[in-house]
């Protein structure tokens, strides 16, 4: 059975309003809709193949679908295998604009000319010829700035088309359908350095499509809650994994409140978790009115791990022992039919591709790494939501500091930042590194300016002097970064003598370390996790 996803289906009921962004596998597809959603308007993203879909429930009359977006893409709409959806139960039902490649098509399909521009146009670009009377640009200041990036170009529109804005190089800088509600611009609003862009986005989504921003968190909630209820049968009983995170910990409340005790929180212990961290989260959830298990399973995750040094082997094997013992556990729960989970919307960017578009980064264990065949059906109330938005709806729910502002943690824990093979001994050793990292972080008062932090354990040995003896030891490095959503990050510039206490504490401390180095990359090109 294919694990059903509650997310995607039963938020459409119950939000009065969308709008839907078809992807062509732009790098700023999630840009647009983060940049949607600060206007208050809920937004998904589906892959372009879905344009028989938009089509099918415009057609039956369902009026929550109040505007498309046609993203950008890598690919050009002069190559014979370029998506080419048909759109044609789409346009003119309901206002659409097409962005870059969005852009290129619309032109390209109604028989208008899209070239290989004499000149490629990457980055900043200033907007002339700017209608002002169009509903699209209203507000918008001659020459603005927009951001270009492009290699191909609408030379010639198809007629009746009428172009709205140009740039000095580009005649078809902005452009409307006659007769209805379509636009298509060559430039990305999405991106900050299109400086009057949000305002454009704006004149789409409120002025043109007409919606109402009424999305606030405290709507997601009311929303979600209501959904929930719809879905989860009256006595069914639900499963969630609960990882003290704050993720998880936002879908329990969500739950909670949807269902009350017939959720049941299982916290696994996998043997890969932070030094004392087993403790510590029970803890945090006493007073929250939750039911929550801890289940010590470590060694069944350091069996399943036995002799894997691959990053992805390491998380599918990790995935599928969590299911194992959440099936397990679920036996013992009379009733039970679904398995939570606090899946967000970067962990299902970076671990599915959309077929051509984004490609697989890693698949993050609680998506890439489920089992083809469950007994519990997948619900997951925050699998469109990005890591601060999943923050603010904690915060409408009363999630107290402690976890609110948690670092993230990887579910795969520990096991992906020992690099290689697991084994116990590692684990310990750098649960212990880690331990000295994060305390100091508090102490010095940086935790809460760090987005993310945790040590990793390398598979190399160097050799080092201790009392006047040679030592051949291990290699940790400390990673800190800085972050609004995971989905960027850059190495956070932590004190020069913050990182020489850390690193004296560490080799001073942790028998068998005796090199601490720090790592200066950003993401991209690197991640936050090493693995
Ligand atoms: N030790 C664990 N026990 C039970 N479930 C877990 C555990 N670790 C992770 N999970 C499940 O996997 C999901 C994804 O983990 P992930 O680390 O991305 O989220 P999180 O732990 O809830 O939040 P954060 O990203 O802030 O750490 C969790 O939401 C939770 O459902
Ligand atoms: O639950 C998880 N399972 C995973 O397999 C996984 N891999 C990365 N992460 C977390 O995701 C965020 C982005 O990490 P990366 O830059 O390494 O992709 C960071 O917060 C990472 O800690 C994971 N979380
Ligand atoms: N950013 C885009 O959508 C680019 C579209 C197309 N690949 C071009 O180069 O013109
Ligand atoms: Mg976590």
């Amino acid at each position: 059975m294919p694990p059903a996803s509650v997310s995607v289906k039963s938020v459409k009921s119950a939000v009065l309003e969308q709008l839907i962004i078809l992807d062509f596998g732009s790098q700023y597809t999630q840009l647009i809709a983060r940049r949607i959603r600060e206007l208050h308007v809920f937004c998904e993203i589906h892959p372009y193949t879905h344009a028989p879909q938009l089509a099918e429930r415009l057609r039956a009359g369902d009026d929550s679908l109040r505007g498309v977006i046609l993203s950008g893409s890598p690919c050009s709409v002069r190559e014979a295998d370029a998506p080419n959806p048909d759109l044609g139960g789409i346009l003119g039902r309901v206002p659409v604009l097409g962005i870059c490649y969005g852009a290129q098509l619309l032109a390209h399909q109604a028989g208008g000319e899209v070239l290989p521009a004499t000149i490629r146009e990457y980055g900043r670009a200033r907007l002339s010829s700017l209608d002002g009377e169009s509903p699209l640009l209203a507000g918008l200041h001659q020459d603005t700035q927009v951001w270009m990036s492009h290699g191909d170009t609408i030379k010639t529109l198809p007629a009746d088309y009428e172009v709205i804005a140009s740039t000095p190089e580009v005649a078809v800088a902005a452009y409307k359908l006659p007769g209805q509600p379509t636009y298509g611009i060559q430039f990305h609003p999405e991106v900050t350095h299109s400086t009057e862009g949000k305002q454009l986005l704006e004149n789409f989504v409120v002025g043109i499509c007409g919606c109402a921003q009424s999305w606030t968190p405290d709507h997601f909630v009311d929303s979600m809650v209501e959904a929930l209820q719809n879905t989860i049968g009256p006595d069914d009983q639900v499963i969630l994994g609960l990882s003290g995170g704050v993720d998880s910990s936002v879908a329990a409340l969500l739950l909670h409140r949807a269902i009350g005790p017939r959720l049941h929180g299982i916290f696994v212990d996998n043997g890969l978790l932070r030094q004392n961290e087993f403790a510590q989260v029970l803890q945090a959830y006493e007073g929250l009115g939750l039911n929550v298990t801890g289940v010590q399973a470590a060694p069944e995750f350091y069996a399943a791990l036995a002799g894997l040094s691959d990053p992805e082997a390491k998380r599918k094997a990790i995935g599928r022992t969590f299911i194992e013992v959440f099936d397990r556990e679920a036996q013992k729960v009379q009733g039970a039919r679904w398995l939570a989970q606090g899946t967000i919307y970067p962990d299902v960017i970076e671990s599915v591709s959309v077929k051509g578009p984004a490609v697989t980064i890693k698949s993050h264990h609680n998506v890439g790494g489920l089992p083809e065949k469950m007994n519990l059906k997948i619900v997951e109330p925050l699998r469109m939501l990005f890591k601060d938005e999943v923050r603010e709806v904690g915060a409408a729910l009363g999630l107290p500091e402690v976890i609110l502002h948690r670092h993230p943690f990887p579910g795969p824990g520990l096991g992906i930042r020992i690099l290689g093979d697991i084994t116990p001994e590692k684990v310990d050793l750098l649960q212990r590194a880690d331990g000295v990292f994060i305390s100091l972080l508090k102490e010095r008062g940086l935790y809460d300016t760090t987005w993310q932090a945790g040590a990793i354990l390398l598979p190399v040995q160097s050799v080092g002097v201790m009392g006047d003896e040679r030592t051949y030891e291990r290699v940790v490095a400390l990673r800190a970064v800085t972050s609004v959503d995971g989905m960027t990050a850059d190495w956070a510039h932590l004190p020069y003598d913050f990182l020489a206490e850390v690193s004296n504490k560490i080799i001073n401390q942790v028998r068998g370390i005796n090199r601490v180095v720090y790592d200066i990359s950003s993401k991209p090109p690197a991640t936050i996790e090493w693995e």
